[in-house]
């Protein structure tokens, strides 16, 4: 244990006698330096992550009443991943979409996407990031598409604003983008002559047609039936694989949610568990399965939301019981005596 009593000084010929206080004191005065340095040199928290959201918190007010809709919610999403967030209603889902597709402001907290903060653009800053950043595809079809283009003409529109290209390699890009989604042969159709499922596959290409970093898409398949939802889903996997675009999907739809690598549900308007799903590959048969693990979010202020049917099944309310172990945290109800005590 460190001395740091008062009172030890130089010696009369002025050298510190060994294990004198102020030696004591220099010697954590380092360790502070070294630490700090340490901290400092550390990236930072989300650094090499597309989409980071620290601490995210919204409140909402109306009619003189507070709903925090997000509690400080952290989630991280690196380039490249095609990812669903799911949760119960009010959870926060829609909240944390409308942050991060520019459309909507948080109250406290931070948000990046592409580099772009999501606190500090001015309102011009924040059209061009809703342009040419982040594509977006809504749950209610008609919301997705103009009523009275033809499926071309809705993909062709965001560049036409943008004013960006040729005539001619703006058409080439509406038809390789129908291509992707799998509806090329939609192109002359007007919304109201095709599928819900076609519609939205249209939606998505509309949503990528500005090369987007992040496609957000809230519900996309809420309004259709099962077979339709797998055509839409297959659309969006596709523009990930072959464009690299991040996708972020929020779904009910559980067989959505199982068809991604990464899983993330909000609770109270926060990150509480994640399931991550891997294929692997058995040594015996050679048989590739995929195996899915839960992973429960700590927060750096060290807290860790456990999944309510845990706690609910085994009674845990309020305050739980804590034993470090060498390699895990035990945790048991209140008023249980664990195993070995
Ligand atoms: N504009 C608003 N004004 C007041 N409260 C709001 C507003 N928007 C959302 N809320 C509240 O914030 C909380 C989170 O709402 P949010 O829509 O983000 O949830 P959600 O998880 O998307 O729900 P759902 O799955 O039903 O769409 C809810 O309690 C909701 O009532």
């Amino acid at each position: 244990m460190t001395d740091t009593s008062a009172g030890a000084g130089p010696g009369d010929d002025g050298a510190e006698p060994p294990g004198s206080g102020t030696e004591a004191a220099r010697a954590a005065l380092d360790e502070l330096e070294r630490r700090a340095a340490d901290r400092r040199d550390r990236p930072a928290y989300g650094h090499d992550a597309l989409i980071s959201c620290d601490r995210l918190v919204r409140v909402f007010s109306a009619d003189g009443v507070e709903v925090q809709a997000l509690q400080g919610l952290d989630l991280l999403v690196r380039e490249g991943e095609l990812m669903a967030l799911v949760g119960a209603s009010g959870s926060g889902k829609s909240t944390l979409m409308n942050i991060l597709a520019g459309l909507d402001t948080p109250t406290a907290g931070a948000a990046k996407v592409a580099g772009r903060d999501l606190l500090a653009m001015s309102s011009r800053e924040r059209l061009r990031y809703r342009r040419e950043v982040v594509g977006f595809v809504w749950q209610e079809t008609r919301r997705n598409l103009l009523p009275y283009l033809t499926a071309a003409q809705n993909v062709a529109l965001p560049a036409q604003l943008r004013g960006r290209g040729r005539a001619r390699e703006r058409s080439e890009r509406v038809g390789a983008l129908l291509e992707v989604v799998g509806v090329a042969d939609c192109r002359d159709r007007r919304p109201h002559e095709m599928s819900g499922g076609q519609q939205q596959r249209v939606a998505i290409a509309v949503a990528l047609a500005n090369h987007p970093s992040v496609l957000l898409a809230d519900e996309p398949t809420g309004e259709l039936d099962s077979r339709t939802a797998e055509e839409v889903f297959a659309a969006f996997r596709r523009a990930n694989a072959e464009l690299g675009t991040t996708v972020v999907i929020v779904t009910h739809d559980q067989a959505v949610a199982r068809e991604v690598r990464r899983t993330v549900a909000i609770r109270d308007g926060r990150t509480s568990t994640e399931i991550l799903r891997r294929t692997e590959v058995d040594a015996a048969t050679g048989r590739e399965a995929t195996v899915a693990r839960e992973y429960a979010m700590l927060d750096r202020a060290g807290r860790l939301q456990l999944p309510a049917e845990y706690t609910e099944g085994l009674g845990m309310r309020d305050r739980v019981m804590l034993r470090r172990e060498p390699d895990h945290i035990g945790v048991w109800p209140d008023d249980t005596v664990p195993p070995d005590a």
